[in-house]
């Protein structure tokens, strides 16, 4: 079965565990929330569902059930490679089955229709500052090509209804995974290429399209699809999944959603962090290393630095996670077999030796180990791809699987807008001294 009939009765036969969940069991409690989780970013308060990703403190993420480890093995590979595509991703996420290589297959024909991105959003990006961010380049062609929604055409035509407003999401998902990596090769080539722009190649799955479209050669094909994997999702909590459910939930639609997403990835304390390691790592090579090899008490020392001037130590701690990431894991052995003796890779494992016991004496962060965003810069930078600014945008591609896979069922499943509520400071203060506020 072709992927949207399969989502379409994968949609149906889970719709009455939702709707029963509501009407049956509305009532029942989940969670209680604090004064401090209210002014403290409301951590660990569960009040969010989805069933793509699911993020487990000590374990890290599994995908539709499945670890890291698991989900690369399950999958069917790339020709000739180790690495799944990532469009047999894309139909495990949506999905949650496992796809045949003929189901795999039908995704990359259904893409290769989809991937062209109309030439006014390249004259908008063009006529942008070329030292513009690129993230902001990217949210910026995303939010221009809101003109090609075919959600927000659907509910224009006031034909609008509930119950097959997904499959309009699911075509805007399909359309946005696919001419994501063409628009971040764009501003790639635009900024650091000399806008020596390339074409799509039309025989290639997406992650060697886009290593192709970069100017890059074969070995980064698997760099590129399991760095799309890797940052693909999160659940649902983290800023750029969360806003572009937000965002969604008014039912703007997904051009929309997620431009808003990619506004938060942008964040240095979220996506952004990748590139404040390598800035941070190559900052502390050009101050501490210039007549010397790194050493522990040379990065101790640095990272002290670091934290005495009241900024965070990029790529490490986590608002979930307890334990070290097992993205960060994953890439790590990625470098340990391919790019073993790379000086900024011993570099990046030197702080990874030091850093956790620095944080745990500083006694701030409630989780000294690294994540995501400690290990991808490296690998960029390994195979030439040494503008750190451009990391984010990287992830924004990879990101945008997880976000309009979860959208997709949020529609699917007809969840509402969101819109919690708000207390003042005298309302805390006064169920502080009462002890509680009573219901
Ligand atoms: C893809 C991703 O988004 S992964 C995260 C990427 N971000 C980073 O790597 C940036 C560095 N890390 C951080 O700033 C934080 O660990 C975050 C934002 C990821 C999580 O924030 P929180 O859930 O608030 O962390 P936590 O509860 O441990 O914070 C407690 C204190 O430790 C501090 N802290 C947390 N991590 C670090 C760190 N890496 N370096 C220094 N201090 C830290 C916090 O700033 C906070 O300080 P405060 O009490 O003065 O405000
Ligand atoms: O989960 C989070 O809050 C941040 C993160 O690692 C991600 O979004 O990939």
């Amino acid at each position: 079965m072709a992927l949207k009939e399969t989502l379409k009765q994968k949609l149906e036969e889970f719709r009455p565990r939702t709707t029963r969940l509501v009407k049956e069991f509305g009532k029942v409690k989940i969670d209680e929330v604090t004064i401090d989780q209210c002014i403290g970013g409301a951590r660990d308060v569960r009040c969010l569902v989805t069933d793509i990703s699911y993020l487990d403190p000590q374990e890290g993420i599994r995908f539709r059930g499945k670890t890291i480890p698991e989900t690369f093995a399950c999958l069917p590979k790339a020709a000739g490679s180790d690495y799944p595509t990532v469009e047999a991703f894309w139909y495990f996420l949506l999905t949650g089955d496992v796809p045949t290589q003929e189901q795999v297959d039908a995704v990359l024909a259904d893409w290769k229709t989809r991937q062209a991105v109309p030439q006014y959003v390249f004259d908008i990006i063009r006529a942008m500052p070329l030292d513009s961010h690129p993230m902001a380049m990217l949210s910026i062609g995303i939010t221009a090509m809101q003109r090609e929604s075919k959600f927000a055409a659907f509910y224009e035509s006031g034909k609008f209804n509930k119950t097959v407003a997904w499959e309009y999401v699911y075509e805007d998902a399909c359309d946005i995974v696919a001419r994501i990596p063409v628009l971040a090769a764009f501003i790639y080539n635009l900024k650091y290429r000399g806008d020596k722009q390339i074409a799509i190649d039309p025989a290639l799955d997406m992650g060697a399209n886009f290593a192709h479209m970069i100017g890059q050669g074969e070995e980064y094909k698997d760099v590129a699809r399991m760095y799309f994997i890797l940052h693909s999702d999160h659940e649902s909590g983290n800023v750029s999944a969360h806003t572009t459910h937000l965002v969604h939930s008014a039912l703007s639609d997904p051009y929309y959603a997620y431009a808003a997403g990619l506004d938060g990835l942008a964040g240095p304390l979220h996506g952004r962090a990748n590139q404040e390691v390598l800035d941070w790592t190559i900052k502390f090579q050009e101050k501490y290393c210039k007549d010397q090899e790194p050493t522990r008490e040379l990065i101790t020392r640095a990272l002290w630095d670091t934290l005495n001037s009241g900024q965070v130590i990029p790529g490490y701690g986590h608002a979930v996670l307890r334990k070290t990431d097992p993205r960060y894991t994953s890439q790590r052995e990625f470098c340990q077999k391919h790019l073993p003796n790379d000086p900024l890779f011993k570099l990046v494992a030197m702080i990874f030796e030091v850093a956790p016991g620095v944080l745990t004496e500083h006694g701030k962060t409630k989780n000294p180990w690294p994540n995501v965003d400690a290990q991808s810069g490296v690998i960029q930078w390994h195979y030439g791809v040494k503008e750190w600014d451009f990391y984010t945008v990287l992830f924004g591609v990879g990101r945008a699987l997880g976000c309009m896979a979860n959208i997709t069922w949020d529609r699917g499943l007809g969840y509402a807008i969101e819109r919690p509520k708000s207390v003042t400071t005298p309302m805390l203060e006064k169920w502080a001294a009462e002890g509680g506020r009573k219901m």
